[in-house]
């Protein structure tokens, strides 16, 4: 596969979905072959998963449901979407990826890194992003943020306790240390422009080693 898989993560509020749409309309502005993605869904099936997921009335969920389904989710997403632009040697830029799996299943559930990691592996084939870009940004703060909001619907994890929130942001601050050549930090907390900024930067560099600009 020649195309080049970034990704973007962190705890709810981050500016991951509003940094990532700016930025895919304006690398397509400048011509290149892009694919705007999320997760769970990009896809219909995907979609479908998603509502199940996040829907506020469905308390009763088991937790290693919720890992399985995101994982279903993923599977059907990067056989239908991810893996088909990669092969045209497109960019897929993609709004989380396994590794929000790892933080608020594995570690914020507590169901364990590595049960959620080898379930992954499954649903993946082994396919991980070229380049993760990790949005650091104060739990409270982004929250805060998707409170003041009023576009965006609270769903189930939106209700999870601040807490769980806090163990999420710890897995994450884990997998940073884990996969060091992968995942880049930047301060999410700045303003909006400033964040925007500092992600295209980052991800014109990739895209100018790759020789895709
Ligand atoms: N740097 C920023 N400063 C202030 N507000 C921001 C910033 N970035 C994004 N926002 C606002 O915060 C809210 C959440 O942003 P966004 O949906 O992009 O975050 P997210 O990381 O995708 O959140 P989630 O993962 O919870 O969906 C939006 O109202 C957005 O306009
Ligand atoms: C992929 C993935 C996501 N989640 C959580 C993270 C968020 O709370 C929601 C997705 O909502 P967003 O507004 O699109 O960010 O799902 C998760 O727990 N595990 C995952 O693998």
């Amino acid at each position: 596969m020649n195309g080049i898989f970034i990704t973007v993560e962190g705890p709810e509020g981050a500016g991951k979905t509003s940094v990532l749409q700016k930025i895919g309309q304006e690398l397509i502005r400048q011509g290149l072959n892009i694919v705007l993605t999320r997760e769970p869904g990009g896809i219909r099936i995907a979609e479908q998963i998603r509502e199940v997921i996040l829907n506020k009335e469905n308390t009763e969920m088991d937790e290693r449901t919720e890992a399985l389904l995101y994982a279903a989710s993923r599977r059907q997403h990067l056989v239908e979407k991810v893996i088909p632009a990669l092969e045209k040697g497109d960019i897929v830029l993609c709004d989380r990826f396994v590794d929000s799996s790892l933080a608020y299943q594995g570690y914020g559930r507590n169901i364990g890194m590595d049960e959620v990691w080898s379930i992954n592996q499954f649903a993946t084939n082994g396919i991980m992003p070229d380049m993760t870009i990790y949005f650091d940004v104060d739990i409270e703060r982004g929250l805060n943020r998707i409170a003041k909001n009023d576009q965006r619907e609270v769903n189930r994890l939106d209700l999870e306790t601040l807490d769980f929130h806090k163990r999420v942001q710890e897995g994450f601050d884990l997998l940073l240390k884990k996969f060091p050549d992968r995942f880049v930090k930047i301060d999410a907390n700045e303003d909006f422009e400033k964040v925007y900024e500092h992600a295209l930067e980052l991800i014109k560099k990739l895209l100018l080693e790759r020789g895709a600009i």
